[in-house]
């Protein structure tokens, strides 16, 4: 691949003529206990095309979620994300097109914003020559940084369960095999909650019984995904963080209270307002399905809900190089 010589900004050219597309999956982070460290990657995909050019304009090309609101200029947070991981890797653009499918929701809690900086540095990384490109451990390590924490670009790079942990300014992640019995089931509402709003409803601090009782949940919840999801329902409950949020997601909170109490583990999605239910087998999926459909349509007839039975992703974000 070639490459001019470093610019007066001491950053190189990424050659021009390049074109691949990244699919990364959607995220659901917490799973109950697990407040900004675990996160399950799913089978929703957004899909990111980018090809360099020489004319040094940004061609913007947008379908899906986003597609009325979002911006098609350098302000877009894939533009963003994308031009600070080529100047991290040493690297700028003489001209971009990028074309964005969006399937994922936004604002609705399966990691959305984190889909879309994972797709926009793992681009970055597949366009500059191979000698320059970066590990995986690198992708997380910044967009981990762009997000504010690592639960949902985790599992969107690696796929499957990650569990995700910080020492100081360094991001760490390990992945974890689910169990094949069990499948994620998304009740996604029609209204928003952005990640900031809901963070901002946490308290500083909590005492200390409650981080002992979350403690010995998120252990049980690990147990419960990998080896026994017969320990699913114990094993999602929160001391952390979905107490606080519920009067920001009152149906959603309803929806999770009425599946709790027949048996079934649901939680927040995120930062809400979805709600993530995770079944022990196709009965369970289906019986699922059907109270959130009956559920909803008698106690929240101002919401519509979208259901979704999806399936663990294994494979996390995907480069496919079309030209270089
Ligand atoms: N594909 C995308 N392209 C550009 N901007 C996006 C994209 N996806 C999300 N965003 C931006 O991020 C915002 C949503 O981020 P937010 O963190 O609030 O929710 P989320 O990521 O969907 O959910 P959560 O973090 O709770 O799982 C959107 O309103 C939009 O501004
Ligand atoms: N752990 C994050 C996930 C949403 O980005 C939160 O609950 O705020």
């Amino acid at each position: 691949m070639e490459t001019t010589q470093p610019t007066a900004t001491g950053l190189k050219l990424v050659a021009a003529g390049q074109q691949l597309t990244v699919r990364v999956p959607g995220t659901s982070a917490n799973l109950g206990p697990g407040y900004d460290s675990l996160g399950l990657a799913l089978s929703i995909y957004d899909t990111l095309t980018v090809e360099t050019l020489t004319t040094g304009e940004l061609e913007f090309e947008l379908s899906g979620e986003g597609a009325d609101t979002l911006p098609r200029d350098a302000s877009h947070l894939v533009v963003r994300a994308l031009n600070t991981a080529l100047e991290r890797l040493g690297f700028r653009h003489s001209g971009l097109k990028i074309t964005a499918d969006n399937v994922n929701p936004h604002g609705r809690g399966l990691g959305s914003s984190a889909s879309a900086v994972v797709a926009a540095v793992t681009a970055a990384n597949a366009l500059v020559p191979e000698s320059a490109r970066r590990d995986r451990e690198w992708i997380l390590q910044l967009t981990s940084e762009m997000e504010g924490h690592p639960d949902n670009v985790a599992p969107a790079i690696f796929g499957g369960l990650a569990l995700s942990w910080q020492d100081s300014e360094q991001y760490s992640s390990t992945r974890a095999e689910v169990v094949p019995s069990v499948i994620p089931i998304v009740a996604v509402p029609d209204y928003e909650l952005s990640t900031e709003t809901a963070r901002g409803l946490l308290p500083a601090s909590i005492g200390h019984h409650a981080a002992a009782m979350n403690s010995g949940r998120a252990a049980l919840l690990i147990h419960a995904l990998t080896a026994d999801p017969r320990f699913l329902l114990p094993g999602t409950e929160d001391y952390l963080h979905q107490s606080y949020r519920a009067e920001a997601m009152r149906p959603s909170a309803a929806l999770i209270k009425a599946l709790r109490s027949s048996g079934h583990a649901a939680v927040v999605s995120g930062a809400g307002p979805t709600v993530l239910a995770l079944a022990n087998g196709a009965d369970e999926a289906g019986a699922i399905a059907e109270m959130i459909t009956t559920f909803t349509a008698d106690n929240t007839p101002d919401v519509a809900w979208r259901v979704m039975t999806l399936a663990v992703d294994v494979e996390g974000a995907r480069v496919d190089l079309h030209r270089r």
